[in-house]
């Protein structure tokens, strides 16, 4: 694995299934479009509405858009998003991007008006497990993914993971590998570190003297993969022309090797494709083939970002921890007050922020009790750059409200500023331009308070 994983051996573990309830029912009545006042139930986690087929409710009115808005259930409602409609979702008369809803509540996508009738559970299937395979945590969310792979895994189809990044895909790709009991390897592409001219032949393999530079005879992934699993990662990054091939691929169970026309190979192979993007999206702006979507989308999976499984982040921590102290022979564990910045920091959804957390962690304190202050949660430990390119796009496009961007925007800043001037208030609050007061306030609102002096 790339990322420092570990492959464990495949265990044949019975679990327990059982049955559980979590937010998902939604009732949207339409009052506008073609049939107005019809009731649809949308239920299911995140439900796409627009006008063309790609959306799970269609709504056909010229106003809407092809993918106009999403919704995804909440406790007591749900969250509203735009998908980057032409004429904008509205509540209340003001243009939102997003906006958490009531049951009740009327909203507007163009010019059809909404209405959110009702929300409630849905029963789903669970394991009782704390871990399953390479996967760990024992938050439903998770609990729910495990039950999803164990239907899922011995079965022929094709699964696409979806996920945002560092939730656990390719872990989950493992998963179902080792739980397929298929007999063959797991091979790995990943379409975005593929390069353009040599992404054909990584693919399909190709003769010798197809091109400048192949000196012998090569299988690509497909062939390697015989009788395993073919993970193909950031599917979404695929070029156009290469599409159509890996569609016909997939279709044909059959793969032909560069400089070889006409003689086709015929391959066992079982995809797992993973992307971290929106591929209807990607569908509906033409950088994604739709039929190649729909040959992927038969079983789809997603990922549980950090934020909706907050229970599993002590337990991931101790793993990750207990990992690193293994390997360089450290002897560690987490303080009180290092869990209690863990359960208190809000993490966004990327477990790999996590893991790098404890592991730069480990190594700053080496023996004893990690605590509070080796813990750089959310403390811009990377440059800033990549801070913002992962976590800012991330918060951004992710379902939080105006006051959890601001608290974690604050997040970001404030340990960084801090940092900065030594952990003196007095000198942050005039650097930052606000009064020590305020700036005392919201640290301790936000957990951060302790670190800092006045
Ligand atoms: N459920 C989990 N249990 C244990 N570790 C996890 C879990 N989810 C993620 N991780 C950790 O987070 C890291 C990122 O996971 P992984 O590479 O599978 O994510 P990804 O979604 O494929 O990321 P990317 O989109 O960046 O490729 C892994 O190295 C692993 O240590």
């Amino acid at each position: 694995m790339r990322d420092g994983d570990r492959t464990l051996p495949t265990q044949r573990v019975e679990f327990a299934a059982e049955t559980a309830r979590r937010p998902g029912r939604l009732i949207l009545r339409v009052l506008d479009g073609r049939k107005p006042g019809e009731t649809i139930d949308v239920s299911g986690r995140v439900v796409s509405v627009g006008r063309s087929g790609l959306a799970d409710v269609r709504v056909a009115h010229r106003s809407i858009s092809s993918l106009h808005f999403e919704l995804q259930a909440r406790r007591s409602g749900a969250v509203l998003r735009d998908l980057g409609s032409t004429n904008g979702v509205w509540f209340q008369d003001r243009r939102v991007q997003v906006i958490e809803l009531e049951a009740g509540d009327l909203f507007k996508a163009g010019e059809c008006r909404f209405v959110l009738a009702d929300v409630g559970e849905v029963e789903i299937d669970a394991l009782s497990a704390s871990r399953f395979g390479q996967l760990h945590g024992s938050s439903l969310a998770m609990r729910e993914l495990y039950a999803q792979i164990n239907s899922l895994a011995q079965t022929p189809l094709d699964i696409l993971l979806l996920g945002e990044t560092g939730t656990g895909k390719e872990l989950t790709a493992h998963t179902i590998h080792e739980a397929s009991r298929r007999r063959g390897p797991m091979i790995v592409l990943d379409c975005g570190a593929l390069s353009p001219s040599l992404a054909e032949g990584t693919i399909f393999g190709f003769r010798k003297g197809a091109f400048t530079g192949a000196e012998r005879d090569q299988a690509g992934v497909f062939e390697a993969a015989e009788g395993g699993t073919l993970f193909i990662d950031e599917v979404g990054e695929l070029p156009l022309e290469l599409q159509v091939k890996l569609l016909r691929a997939l279709d044909r169970r059959e793969v032909t090797r560069l400089g070889e026309p006409g003689h086709a190979r015929k391959v066992d192979v079982r995809i797992v494709a993973a992307t971290h993007r929106d591929l209807r999206q990607a569908v509906a702006e033409g950088s994604f083939r739709e039929d190649l979507y729909y040959r992927l989308a038969r079983a789809v999976l997603r990922t549980p970002p950090l934020r909706e499984r907050e229970q599993d982040t002590v337990e991931l921590a101790q793993t990750f921890l207990g990992r690193v102290c293994q390997d360089y022979g450290l002897e560690l564990y987490l303080g009180e007050d290092a869990l209690r910045t863990i359960r208190a920091y809000r993490w966004p959804g990327n477990v790999r922020e996590l893991r790098n957390a404890i592991e730069q962690a480990a190594h700053i304190k080496r023996r004893g009790a990690i605590g509070a202050a080796e813990l750089r949660v959310g403390a811009g430990r990377a440059p800033r750059a990549s801070a913002l390119a992962t976590g800012l796009e991330a918060l951004l496009d992710g379902d939080w409200n105006y006051y959890e961007i601001h608290a974690e925007l604050d997040k970001l800043l404030l340990p960084r500023k801090l940092e900065e001037q030594d952990h003196n208030l007095s000198r942050v609050s005039k650097r930052l331009g606000v009064s020590r007061d305020k700036l005392r306030t919201r640290l301790k609102e936000l957990g951060l308070y302790s670190r800092s002096r006045s």
